[in-house]
C-alpha cells in the first residue's frame, strides 16, 4: 500500500464577487454567469505522507483556511482532485460545533455522524470532556462558550476520535499556553503514530517547533513545499522584505495580485514584486 495520505491535483477554488445581493440572481438566472470571479486557489498540486506534519503558511487571503476547508471536505473544489486515504478531521475555531447544543450533545453529535455506537459515544465522552476542561459548562449552549472553550472543546472531540488525516486552522491561537502545550504534546503523539497532520497557524514559533514540511501558500498557488529547514527561512525573509515594501510598492504587488485572482493572469505568472522572487 502506498503512504500517501491525500494526493491534490490541479485543485482550483473559485468564488463569485458579488457588490449586492441583487447581483447574485442575476448569475444564476443569466446564461452566461454574472459577477466577477475570484480564484481563493488556482491550479494547486501536492502530495503528503503517511506522518507528514505539514505547515501551512502564507500571508493574509492566502488561502491557508480555504485549503484546509477542502482538505477536509467541508467545500468542494471547482475543479481538480483530492484524494484522502483515510478519516479526515478539521480543527478550527469556528468549525464543526453547532451553537444551541450543549458542548455534550455537541460531542454526540459529532461521534454520531462519525459511526460511531452509542456505546463507544459513552466510553469516548468522559474522555473528551477531561480533555477539554471546560468543567460544568459542558452542559451549557455552546453559544455562551468562550472563543478559548469553543475551540478546546473542538479540539478534544476531534484527536480523540482519532483520525488518520489531522486538519488545524489556527485552532491554538485562542487558548491559554498551558492548554496549547497539551495540545502539542497530543500532536506530537499523533506525529509519532504516523498520521499526517497539516498545522496552520500565524505563530512561526509553534510553526517551528511542531512541523516538517512547509506548505508556502501565495495567492492560492504553491509558492514553495519542502523541508521546514529549508522553506521557512525562506519565507520569514519575504515576510521582511513585505513589510519593508513601501506603500507603492505595495499597491503594485497587490494590483497583480488582484489581477491574478481575478483569472484575467495565468497560474504560474510571477508576481513583479522586489521580494516575489
Ligand atoms: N465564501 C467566499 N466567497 C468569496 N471569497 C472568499 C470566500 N471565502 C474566502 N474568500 C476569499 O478567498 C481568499 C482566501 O481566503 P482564506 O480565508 O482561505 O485565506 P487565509 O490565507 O486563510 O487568510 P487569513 O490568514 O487572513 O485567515 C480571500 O481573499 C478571501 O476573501
Amino acid at each position: 500500500m502506498s503512504n500517501k495520505t491525500v494526493i491534490v491535483r490541479d485543485v482550483t477554488k473559485k468564488y463569485k464577487m458579488y457588490k449586492k445581493p441583487a447581483e447574485k440572481l442575476l448569475d444564476i438566472i443569466l446564461p452566461n454567469g454574472y459577477g466577477e470571479d475570484f480564484y481563493a486557489i488556482q491550479n494547486l498540486s501536492f502530495e503528503a505522507n503517511q506522518g507528514d506534519v505539514i505547515g501551512i503558511v502564507g500571508v493574509n487571503g492566502s488561502g491557508k483556511s480555504t485549503l484546509s476547508n477542502l482538505i477536509s471536505g467541508i467545500i468542494p473544489p471547482t475543479s481538480g482532485t483530492i484524494e484522502l486515504n483515510g478519516e479526515v478531521s478539521l480543527i478550527a475555531i469556528a468549525s464543526g460545533l453547532n451553537n444551541e447544543l450543549t458542548g455534550r450533545e455537541n460531542i454526540e453529535l459529532k461521534c454520531l455522524m462519525l459511526g460511531f455506537s452509542k456505546q463507544e459515544i459513552k466510553r469516548l465522552e468522559p474522555e473528551i470532556i477531561e480533555f477539554a476542561e471546560i468543567g460544568k459548562f459542558i452542559d451549557q449552549p455552546v453559544k455562551k462558550y468562550s472563543s478559548g472553550m469553543k475551540s478546546r472543546l473542538g479540539f478534544a472531540i476531534s484527536v480523540t476520535v482519532d483520525p488518520d488525516i489531522l486538519v488545524i486552522d489556527e485552532a491554538l491561537s485562542v487558548g491559554d499556553q498551558t492548554f496549547a502545550d497539551k495540545c502539542l504534546d497530543k500532536m506530537n503523539e499523533f506525529k509519532e503514530r504516523g498520521k499526517t497532520i497539516f498545522f496552520i497557524s500565524h505563530s512561526m514559533g509553534q510553526v517551528k517547533r511542531f512541523c516538517e514540511k512547509i506548505l508556502w501558500l501565495e495567492y492560492g498557488e504553491v509558492r514553495a513545499y519542502g523541508p521546514m529547514k529549508e522553506i521557512l527561512p525562506k519565507y520569514q525573509e519575504f515576510l521582511k522584505e513585505y513589510k519593508a515594501m513601501s506603500k507603492e510598492e505595495k499597491k503594485r504587488f497587490k494590483q497583480q495580485v488582484q489581477l491574478k485572482q481575478s483569472g484575467q493572469k495565468k497560474p504560474g505568472d510571477k508576481l513583479q514584486a522586489s521580494s516575489a522572487k
